[in-house]
Protein backbone atom coordinates (compact mmCIF):
# COMPACT_ATOMS: atom_id res chain seq x y z
CA UNK A 1 0.00 0.00 0.00
CA UNK A 2 3.26 2.29 -0.32
CA UNK A 3 2.28 3.08 -3.44
CA UNK A 4 -1.40 4.91 -2.25
CA UNK A 5 0.84 7.60 -0.57
CA UNK A 6 2.22 7.78 -4.22
CA UNK A 7 -0.88 8.63 -5.94
CA UNK A 8 -2.46 11.99 -4.82
CA UNK A 9 -3.22 13.51 -7.91
CA UNK A 10 -5.68 10.26 -8.40
CA UNK A 11 -9.22 9.11 -8.12
CA UNK A 12 -9.04 5.35 -5.52
CA UNK A 13 -11.90 3.15 -7.12
CA UNK A 14 -11.92 -0.07 -4.67
CA UNK A 15 -12.78 -2.94 -6.51
CA UNK A 16 -13.45 -7.04 -5.00
CA UNK A 17 -10.17 -8.76 -5.55
CA UNK A 18 -11.69 -11.81 -5.95
CA UNK A 19 -15.13 -13.91 -5.11
CA UNK A 20 -18.67 -13.21 -6.50
CA UNK A 21 -17.98 -10.25 -7.78
CA UNK A 22 -14.96 -9.67 -9.00
CA UNK A 23 -15.58 -10.74 -12.88
CA UNK A 24 -19.00 -8.50 -13.06
CA UNK A 25 -16.79 -5.65 -12.29
CA UNK A 26 -14.43 -6.06 -14.57
CA UNK A 27 -16.63 -5.88 -17.19
CA UNK A 28 -18.83 -2.97 -15.65
CA UNK A 29 -14.98 -1.65 -15.93
CA UNK A 30 -14.64 -2.52 -20.07
CA UNK A 31 -17.86 -1.14 -20.42
CA UNK A 32 -17.34 1.99 -18.39
CA UNK A 33 -14.05 2.02 -21.06
CA UNK A 34 -11.89 2.27 -17.88
CA UNK A 35 -8.61 0.63 -19.39
CA UNK A 36 -5.97 -0.61 -16.54
CA UNK A 37 -2.93 -3.11 -17.13
CA UNK A 38 -2.69 -5.05 -13.69
CA UNK A 39 0.79 -6.35 -12.70
CA UNK A 40 0.86 -10.21 -11.79
CA UNK A 41 -0.02 -10.44 -8.07
CA UNK A 42 -0.47 -5.98 -7.77
CA UNK A 43 -3.15 -4.38 -6.10
CA UNK A 44 -3.09 -1.01 -7.21
CA UNK A 45 -3.86 -0.90 -11.39
CA UNK A 46 -3.37 2.51 -13.06
CA UNK A 47 -5.89 2.86 -15.33
CA UNK A 48 -4.07 4.37 -18.68
CA UNK A 49 -7.28 6.54 -19.82
CA UNK A 50 -7.87 8.21 -16.70
CA UNK A 51 -6.27 9.62 -13.53
CA UNK A 52 -7.71 6.61 -11.63
CA UNK A 53 -5.95 4.03 -9.55
CA UNK A 54 -7.93 0.89 -9.13
CA UNK A 55 -7.15 -0.62 -5.95
CA UNK A 56 -8.10 -4.54 -5.20
CA UNK A 57 -9.43 -5.37 -1.91
CA UNK A 58 -11.36 -7.98 -0.51
CA UNK A 59 -15.25 -7.10 -0.71
CA UNK A 60 -15.13 -7.43 2.71
CA UNK A 61 -13.26 -4.26 3.81
CA UNK A 62 -13.90 -2.28 1.06
CA UNK A 63 -16.75 -0.15 2.93
CA UNK A 64 -14.52 0.31 5.77
CA UNK A 65 -11.95 2.15 2.78
CA UNK A 66 -15.00 4.13 1.32
CA UNK A 67 -16.31 4.84 4.59
CA UNK A 68 -13.19 6.52 6.11
CA UNK A 69 -12.39 8.33 3.36
CA UNK A 70 -9.02 6.35 2.11
CA UNK A 71 -10.74 5.49 -1.42
CA UNK A 72 -13.00 7.63 -3.42
CA UNK A 73 -15.59 4.97 -4.99
CA UNK A 74 -15.98 1.74 -4.17
CA UNK A 75 -17.89 -1.47 -5.52
CA UNK A 76 -18.96 -4.23 -2.39
CA UNK A 77 -22.50 -6.08 -1.33
CA UNK A 78 -25.01 -3.94 0.30
CA UNK A 79 -24.40 -6.78 2.64
CA UNK A 80 -20.61 -5.92 3.18
CA UNK A 81 -21.32 -2.40 4.03
CA UNK A 82 -24.15 -3.52 6.56
CA UNK A 83 -21.68 -5.89 8.27
CA UNK A 84 -19.31 -2.76 8.46
CA UNK A 85 -21.53 -0.81 10.06
CA UNK A 86 -20.79 2.32 7.17
CA UNK A 87 -24.50 2.67 5.78
CA UNK A 88 -24.14 6.46 7.41
CA UNK A 89 -20.54 6.97 6.77
CA UNK A 90 -20.71 5.87 2.45
CA UNK A 91 -22.97 7.34 -0.17
CA UNK A 92 -24.68 4.81 -2.09
CA UNK A 93 -24.41 5.85 -5.67
CA UNK A 94 -25.92 3.26 -7.62
CA UNK A 95 -27.21 -0.68 -7.19
CA UNK A 96 -25.04 -2.65 -9.78
CA UNK A 97 -28.16 -5.62 -10.90
CA UNK A 98 -25.66 -8.45 -9.77
CA UNK A 99 -24.29 -10.12 -6.58
CA UNK A 100 -28.48 -10.33 -5.86
CA UNK A 101 -28.63 -12.62 -2.79
CA UNK A 102 -30.32 -12.73 0.63
CA UNK A 103 -28.84 -12.97 4.54
CA UNK A 104 -30.73 -15.79 5.79
CA UNK A 105 -31.09 -17.72 9.37
CA UNK A 106 -30.71 -21.30 8.44
CA UNK A 107 -31.51 -24.21 10.12
CA UNK A 108 -31.29 -27.97 9.91
CA UNK A 109 -34.54 -29.33 7.96
CA UNK A 110 -34.98 -32.29 10.17
CA UNK A 111 -35.20 -31.38 13.54
CA UNK A 112 -34.25 -27.84 13.56
CA UNK A 113 -35.95 -24.80 14.88
CA UNK A 114 -39.11 -23.60 13.25
CA UNK A 115 -38.55 -19.58 13.86
CA UNK A 116 -36.04 -17.62 15.36
CA UNK A 117 -37.53 -17.48 18.24
CA UNK A 118 -36.79 -21.21 19.22
CA UNK A 119 -33.19 -20.16 18.84
CA UNK A 120 -32.64 -17.83 21.98
CA UNK A 121 -29.99 -19.07 23.86
CA UNK A 122 -28.25 -21.72 20.97
CA UNK A 123 -25.56 -21.36 18.98
CA UNK A 124 -25.23 -19.52 15.80
CA UNK A 125 -22.16 -19.65 13.12
CA UNK A 126 -21.40 -17.18 10.52
CA UNK A 127 -18.97 -14.80 8.75
CA UNK A 128 -21.46 -11.58 9.62
CA UNK A 129 -21.05 -11.07 13.09
CA UNK A 130 -22.01 -8.08 13.06
CA UNK A 131 -25.40 -8.19 11.17
CA UNK A 132 -26.04 -11.28 13.12
CA UNK A 133 -25.17 -10.00 16.60
CA UNK A 134 -27.77 -7.09 16.48
CA UNK A 135 -30.40 -8.86 15.10
CA UNK A 136 -29.90 -11.74 17.86
CA UNK A 137 -29.67 -9.31 20.32
CA UNK A 138 -33.27 -7.61 19.09
CA UNK A 139 -35.08 -11.51 19.39
CA UNK A 140 -33.59 -12.34 22.62
CA UNK A 141 -34.64 -8.91 24.42
CA UNK A 142 -38.14 -9.53 22.98
CA UNK A 143 -37.63 -13.33 24.47
CA UNK A 144 -37.55 -11.38 27.85
CA UNK A 145 -35.94 -14.20 29.83
CA UNK A 146 -31.78 -13.77 30.60
CA UNK A 147 -30.63 -16.51 27.51
CA UNK A 148 -28.25 -14.91 25.40
CA UNK A 149 -27.97 -16.72 21.57
CA UNK A 150 -24.27 -17.66 21.41
CA UNK A 151 -22.67 -16.34 18.60
CA UNK A 152 -19.59 -18.54 16.54
CA UNK A 153 -17.96 -16.68 14.24
CA UNK A 154 -16.47 -19.22 10.63
CA UNK A 155 -14.61 -17.47 7.88
CA UNK A 156 -16.19 -19.78 5.33
CA UNK A 157 -18.17 -22.64 4.38
CA UNK A 158 -20.67 -21.75 6.75
CA UNK A 159 -23.27 -24.19 5.97
CA UNK A 160 -21.01 -26.91 7.32
CA UNK A 161 -21.52 -26.20 10.76
CA UNK A 162 -24.82 -27.34 11.74
CA UNK A 163 -23.62 -31.12 10.79
CA UNK A 164 -20.33 -30.95 12.25
CA UNK A 165 -22.11 -30.17 15.54
CA UNK A 166 -20.68 -26.67 16.16
CA UNK A 167 -24.03 -24.63 15.69
CA UNK A 168 -28.07 -25.04 16.06
CA UNK A 169 -28.52 -22.75 13.20
CA UNK A 170 -26.62 -20.50 10.51
CA UNK A 171 -26.47 -17.05 9.63
CA UNK A 172 -25.48 -17.12 5.44
CA UNK A 173 -26.12 -15.66 2.00
CA UNK A 174 -28.26 -17.98 -0.06
CA UNK A 175 -28.85 -17.11 -3.67
CA UNK A 176 -30.29 -20.30 -5.63
CA UNK A 177 -30.68 -22.11 -2.46
CA UNK A 178 -28.27 -25.14 -3.54
CA UNK A 179 -25.88 -24.81 -0.47
CA UNK A 180 -28.40 -24.72 1.76
CA UNK A 181 -30.46 -27.46 0.43
CA UNK A 182 -27.38 -29.79 0.13
CA UNK A 183 -26.06 -29.33 3.25
CA UNK A 184 -29.39 -30.36 4.41
CA UNK A 185 -30.70 -26.27 5.79
CA UNK A 186 -33.82 -24.07 4.61
CA UNK A 187 -34.15 -20.74 5.84
CA UNK A 188 -36.80 -19.18 8.27
CA UNK A 189 -36.11 -15.48 8.25
CA UNK A 190 -34.32 -13.13 5.74
CA UNK A 191 -32.40 -10.64 7.08
CA UNK A 192 -31.69 -8.19 4.74
CA UNK A 193 -31.88 -8.57 0.46
CA UNK A 194 -28.39 -7.59 -0.74
CA UNK A 195 -26.73 -6.82 -4.22
CA UNK A 196 -23.55 -4.97 -5.38
CA UNK A 197 -23.39 -1.02 -5.51
CA UNK A 198 -21.22 1.43 -6.46
CA UNK A 199 -20.26 3.71 -3.28
CA UNK A 200 -18.86 6.83 -2.66
CA UNK A 201 -16.97 8.34 0.36
CA UNK A 202 -18.93 11.18 1.93
CA UNK A 203 -16.05 13.77 1.31
CA UNK A 204 -14.45 12.55 -1.76
CA UNK A 205 -11.14 13.76 -2.75
CA UNK A 206 -12.01 13.97 -6.49
CA UNK A 207 -15.86 14.64 -6.53
CA UNK A 208 -15.81 15.78 -10.08
CA UNK A 209 -14.18 12.22 -11.08
CA UNK A 210 -16.67 10.63 -9.11
CA UNK A 211 -19.72 12.62 -11.19
CA UNK A 212 -17.62 11.36 -14.37
CA UNK A 213 -17.01 7.56 -13.23
CA UNK A 214 -20.82 7.24 -11.89
CA UNK A 215 -22.17 8.70 -15.04
CA UNK A 216 -20.32 6.36 -17.08
CA UNK A 217 -21.62 3.47 -14.90
CA UNK A 218 -25.00 4.18 -14.99
CA UNK A 219 -24.79 4.61 -18.41
CA UNK A 220 -23.74 0.73 -18.76
CA UNK A 221 -26.31 -0.62 -16.43
CA UNK A 222 -28.99 1.72 -17.98
CA UNK A 223 -27.98 -0.23 -21.38
CA UNK A 224 -27.70 -3.74 -19.46
CA UNK A 225 -31.61 -3.13 -18.67
CA UNK A 226 -32.75 -1.49 -21.69
CA UNK A 227 -33.45 -2.16 -25.56
CA UNK A 228 -34.46 -0.01 -28.52
CA UNK A 229 -37.78 -0.68 -29.96
CA UNK A 230 -38.82 0.65 -33.30
CA UNK A 231 -42.16 0.12 -35.31
CA UNK A 232 -44.71 1.50 -37.56
CA UNK A 233 -48.31 1.74 -36.56
CA UNK A 234 -51.23 3.69 -37.71
CA UNK A 235 -51.54 7.30 -36.21
CA UNK A 236 -54.92 6.81 -34.78
CA UNK A 237 -53.53 4.16 -32.32
CA UNK A 238 -50.55 6.13 -31.69
CA UNK A 239 -51.87 7.22 -28.00
CA UNK A 240 -52.18 3.33 -27.03
CA UNK A 241 -49.17 2.32 -28.42
CA UNK A 242 -47.51 5.91 -26.56
CA UNK A 243 -48.87 3.94 -23.57
CA UNK A 244 -46.94 1.07 -24.42
CA UNK A 245 -44.15 2.50 -25.52
CA UNK A 246 -43.68 6.02 -23.23
CA UNK A 247 -39.62 5.90 -23.47
CA UNK A 248 -37.98 7.72 -20.64
CA UNK A 249 -39.10 11.07 -21.58
CA UNK A 250 -41.67 10.43 -24.09
CA UNK A 251 -41.31 8.14 -27.29
CA UNK A 252 -39.69 9.16 -30.67
CA UNK A 253 -42.64 9.81 -33.57
CA UNK A 254 -41.65 10.43 -36.73
CA UNK A 255 -43.95 10.81 -39.63
CA UNK A 256 -44.02 8.29 -42.83
CA UNK A 257 -44.55 8.67 -46.58
CA UNK A 258 -48.26 7.39 -45.50
CA UNK A 259 -49.69 10.12 -43.71
CA UNK A 260 -52.21 7.48 -41.81
CA UNK A 261 -48.78 5.62 -40.38
CA UNK A 262 -46.37 6.87 -38.33
CA UNK A 263 -42.67 5.44 -36.98
CA UNK A 264 -42.04 5.08 -33.28
CA UNK A 265 -38.61 4.54 -31.20
CA UNK A 266 -38.28 3.87 -27.36
CA UNK A 267 -36.09 2.88 -24.81
CA UNK A 268 -37.95 -0.20 -23.38
CA UNK A 269 -37.03 -2.44 -20.66
CA UNK A 270 -35.27 -5.63 -21.50
CA UNK A 271 -37.33 -7.73 -19.15
CA UNK A 272 -40.40 -7.32 -20.26
CA UNK A 273 -39.32 -6.75 -24.00
CA UNK A 274 -41.85 -9.76 -25.07
CA UNK A 275 -45.10 -8.68 -23.38
CA UNK A 276 -44.49 -5.00 -24.97
CA UNK A 277 -44.06 -6.90 -28.86
CA UNK A 278 -47.16 -9.22 -28.12
CA UNK A 279 -49.18 -5.45 -26.69
CA UNK A 280 -47.59 -3.35 -29.98
CA UNK A 281 -48.86 -6.62 -32.34
CA UNK A 282 -52.41 -6.21 -30.69
CA UNK A 283 -52.65 -2.89 -31.79
CA UNK A 284 -51.43 -3.55 -35.33
CA UNK A 285 -48.31 -2.44 -35.00
CA UNK A 286 -45.78 -3.77 -37.37
CA UNK A 287 -42.24 -4.08 -38.54
CA UNK A 288 -41.23 -4.00 -34.97
CA UNK A 289 -37.58 -4.08 -34.63
CA UNK A 290 -35.54 -4.80 -31.65
CA UNK A 291 -32.01 -3.62 -31.27
CA UNK A 292 -29.61 -4.01 -28.13
CA UNK A 293 -28.05 -0.92 -26.46
CA UNK A 294 -24.24 -0.84 -26.08
CA UNK A 295 -23.65 2.20 -23.82
CA UNK A 296 -26.21 5.13 -23.18
CA UNK A 297 -26.19 8.34 -20.73
CA UNK A 298 -29.93 8.74 -19.48
N1 LIG B 1 -24.15 -16.95 -3.90
C1 LIG B 1 -24.09 -15.65 -4.12
N2 LIG B 1 -24.82 -15.09 -5.06
C2 LIG B 1 -24.77 -13.78 -5.30
N3 LIG B 1 -23.99 -12.93 -4.62
C3 LIG B 1 -23.24 -13.43 -3.68
C4 LIG B 1 -23.23 -14.80 -3.37
N4 LIG B 1 -22.35 -15.03 -2.40
C5 LIG B 1 -21.84 -13.83 -2.12
N5 LIG B 1 -22.37 -12.86 -2.87
C6 LIG B 1 -22.05 -11.42 -2.84
O1 LIG B 1 -20.66 -11.28 -3.09
C7 LIG B 1 -20.01 -10.70 -1.98
C8 LIG B 1 -18.65 -11.35 -1.81
O2 LIG B 1 -18.85 -12.71 -1.55
P1 LIG B 1 -17.69 -13.75 -1.68
O3 LIG B 1 -18.15 -15.06 -1.13
O4 LIG B 1 -17.15 -13.71 -3.04
O5 LIG B 1 -16.71 -13.02 -0.69
P2 LIG B 1 -15.31 -13.26 -0.25
O6 LIG B 1 -15.43 -13.96 1.05
O7 LIG B 1 -14.58 -11.94 -0.29
O8 LIG B 1 -14.66 -14.19 -1.32
P3 LIG B 1 -14.06 -15.59 -1.05
O9 LIG B 1 -15.22 -16.45 -0.62
O10 LIG B 1 -13.49 -15.95 -2.39
O11 LIG B 1 -13.02 -15.37 0.03
C9 LIG B 1 -20.96 -10.95 -0.81
O12 LIG B 1 -20.76 -10.02 0.21
C10 LIG B 1 -22.30 -10.80 -1.47
O13 LIG B 1 -22.65 -9.45 -1.58
O1 LIG C 1 -27.54 -20.17 -2.69
P1 LIG C 1 -26.32 -20.47 -3.49
O2 LIG C 1 -26.47 -20.10 -4.93
O3 LIG C 1 -25.87 -21.88 -3.32
O4 LIG C 1 -25.15 -19.51 -2.94
C1 LIG C 1 -24.86 -19.41 -1.58
C2 LIG C 1 -23.41 -19.62 -1.29
O5 LIG C 1 -22.64 -18.63 -1.98
C3 LIG C 1 -21.73 -18.04 -1.06
O6 LIG C 1 -20.57 -18.75 -0.91
P2 LIG C 1 -19.45 -18.90 -2.04
O7 LIG C 1 -19.87 -19.96 -3.02
O8 LIG C 1 -19.16 -17.57 -2.64
O9 LIG C 1 -18.22 -19.45 -1.26
P3 LIG C 1 -17.63 -19.09 0.17
O10 LIG C 1 -18.33 -20.02 1.13
O11 LIG C 1 -16.19 -19.37 0.03
O12 LIG C 1 -17.90 -17.61 0.45
C4 LIG C 1 -22.48 -18.10 0.27
O13 LIG C 1 -21.60 -17.99 1.36
C5 LIG C 1 -23.17 -19.44 0.19
O14 LIG C 1 -22.37 -20.48 0.67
Amino acid sequence: MELIKDLPDRLLFAVPKKGRLHTSCLSLLEGADIQFHRKNRLDIALVKNLPIALVFLPAGDIAKFVGEGNVDLGITGQDMVAEAEAQDKVSEILELGFGKCRLCVQVPVKNGAAKVEDLVGKRIATSFEGISSNFFKDIDAKAGGDKKTELVFVSGSVEAACALGLADGIVDLVESGETMQAAGLHDIETILSSQAVLIASRKPKHPELVQTIAGRIKGVIAAQKYVYINYNVERKFLKEASHITPGRQAPTVSPLENPDWVAVSSMVLKNNVAQTMDDLEAIGARDILLFAIQNCRV
